[in-house]
């Protein structure tokens, strides 16, 4: 499992291991982490052109260090110092016994244009708002510059705790963070502008303290994930019913259905206007000509993809017993103080639209505060709540507590119906005994990673997403 904890608790920590090491140590072991990552990027770093961009707390003086360290090594390094008053002295100290040089701001975007490698260390954990007004035309120009860029623990201008990014922020192609992964290192928008992400052991001691985000990895996925025993028959699998589609949509049923039968139940049952389409692709689904109360037993419902206007059914799901999966239409037609007052499992899963709508907000809100916005709507409905998206993020019933967050997609996934696919497989998952936040999060690791292998680099349609689940299925539990 990655993890990633919040300002506040990495600041407490950082104290606490302060306190038993010798003054500076910490920063240390951070610039020395953050010149090997910078060594390893150059592949030669004797003769390369290195800019330091350094703000005015430590985050620069990181920045600092490691540019010594690779003047040491042959490097032509210089600092673009924002406030000059403010660097860090020692850093700066040890950038010129090194042979380092330092400019001013005005030339910065001259000296970034001509480097081969600039190391953003303009703010770090220490950034409040977005970058300001003095910073931005570095940013610009590290961006346009063939340059690589590595930034310090965050891309400048970032938010750490949210992944929020008001204005300008430094795009780098590595971001070297220290001591435990942040969130906005692993939450869109924030996510885009870290580029690949490293991270340096400082000896910060976290395992006690709860995290924000909790990323699942291949081998929390396969202990996951349901396999059936010697004794197992369908019906011990568990049975997932679909209740989607309508005359208009009836490909939602069929696509939801697509994913059901990959996501490790024994059977699924289908009620709705679509059954001939349903059988027509998949004959061995159970089709139900009654309603999802009188359709037979089953240990999960899906209830929305193309369900249209018909609130009828998806009450019927609402109020049903078992686990249930409220994706789409049905987000809308659900009735809130029937999912409020449901006492089994219930999962909701919308796009940014379909969580905006609910919230009352607009779409960009959303997407620009993911985590807030899946917090805020577990927290309203007392349900888990899977928000899809570029980064899929999965809170607790509630909103407390680590939200997991998902980055196996792909871009390619933002193709019709693939959200359809999600909920079938999310469902089956519930149905085969998974909780409500592993099902939700096993699923869109899934999704995601079935979306990777089958698109390769080109387009896919959703029933191909569907199609690409088992091969992700078996990379994920023979450990990739
Ligand atoms: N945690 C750890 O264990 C370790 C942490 N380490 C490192 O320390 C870093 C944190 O350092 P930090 O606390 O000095 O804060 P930092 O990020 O440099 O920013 C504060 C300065 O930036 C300024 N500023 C603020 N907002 C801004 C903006 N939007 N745009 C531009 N400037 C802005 C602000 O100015 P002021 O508001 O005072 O005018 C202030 O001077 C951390 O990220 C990591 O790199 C490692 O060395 C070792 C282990
Ligand atoms: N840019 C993206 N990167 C990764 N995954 C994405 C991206 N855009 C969409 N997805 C994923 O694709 C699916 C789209 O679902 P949804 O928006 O409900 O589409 P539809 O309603 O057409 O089925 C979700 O699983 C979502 O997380
Ligand atoms: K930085």
């Amino acid at each position: 499992m990655r993890t990633a904890y919040s300002v506040e608790t990495v600041r407490t920590a950082e104290r606490e291991l302060m306190a038993r090491l010798p003054e500076g140590a910490l920063m240390q072991r951070a610039a020395a982490g953050l010149a090997a990552a910078c060594a390893d990027l150059l592949g030669r770093v004797y003769g390369s052109r290195v800019v330091l961009l350094v703000g005015s707390g430590d985050n620069g003086g990181d920045a600092l260090y490691a540019g010594a360290r690779l003047a040491r090594r042959g490097a032509g390094v210089t600092a673009v110092l924002l406030n000059p008053e403010r660097a860090h002295a020692g850093g700066l100290a040890a950038l010129r016994r090194a042979g380092g040089t330092v400019a001013g701001a005005g030339q910065g975007e001259g000296l970034v244009a001509r480097a081969d490698l600039v190391v953003d260390g303009i703010v770090g954990i220490g950034g409040k708002g977005g970058l300001r007004p003095e910073a931005v035309p570095l940013a610009v120009a590290a961006e346009r510059s063939r340059a690589a860029v590595v930034a310090v623990d965050l891309p400048s201008g970032v938010d750490a705790d949210t992944g929020e990014v008001r204005g300008a922020a430094v795009r780098a192609d590595l971001t070297v963070t220290f001591g435990t992964h942040k969130p906005g290192l692993l939450i869109d928008p924030a996510r885009e502008y870290a580029g690949s992400v490293r991270l340096v052991d400082i000896g910060l001691e976290l395992e006690a303290v709860p995290p924000e985000l909790e990323a699942l990895q291949h081998a929390d996925v396969a202990r996951l994930l349901p396999v059936p025993g010697a004794e197992s028959d369908k019906y011990r699998r568990g049975v997932v019913g679909i209740a989607a589609g309508s005359a208009r949509y009836p490909g939602a049923a069929v696509l939801a259905v697509s994913g059901a039968l990959r996501g490790g139940a024994g059977a699924v049952r289908y009620v709705g206007p679509a059954a001939d389409a349903v059988i027509a692709r998949f004959p061995e689904t159970l089709v139900s000509d009654q309603g999802p109360a009188k359709a037979g037993r089953v240990q999960a419902w899906v209830v929305g993809p193309g369900a249209g206007e018909d609130a009828a059914t998806v009450a019927e799901v609402v109020a049903a017993d078992v686990p249930v999966l409220i994706d789409a239409d049905g987000l809308r037609l659900a009735e809130p103080a029937a999912v409020r007052g449901r006492t089994a499992p219930t999962l909701m899963t919308p796009h940014a639209g379909e969580a905006a709508a609910l919230l009352g907000v607009s779409r960009e809100e959303v997407e620009g505060g993911r985590l807030a916005a899946v917090r805020e709507l577990a927290g309203r409905y007392g349900a888990v709540v899977l928000l899809k998206g570029s980064t899929t993020l999965v809170a607790s019933a509630g909103g407390q507590g680590a939200v997991r967050v998902n980055a196996t997609g792909t871009s390619w996934l933002a193709t019709a119906g693939s959200g359809d696919v999600l909920s079938g497989l999310a469902g089956s998952l519930l149905a085969a005994g998974l909780s409500a936040v592993d099902a939700g999060s096993c699923a869109a690791y899934l999704h995601g990673l079935a979306g990777r292998l089958t698109a390769d680099g080109a387009p896919v349609g959703a029933h191909d997403v569907a199609a690409g689940v088992p091969a992700a299925w078996r990379d994920v539990v023979r450990g990739g």
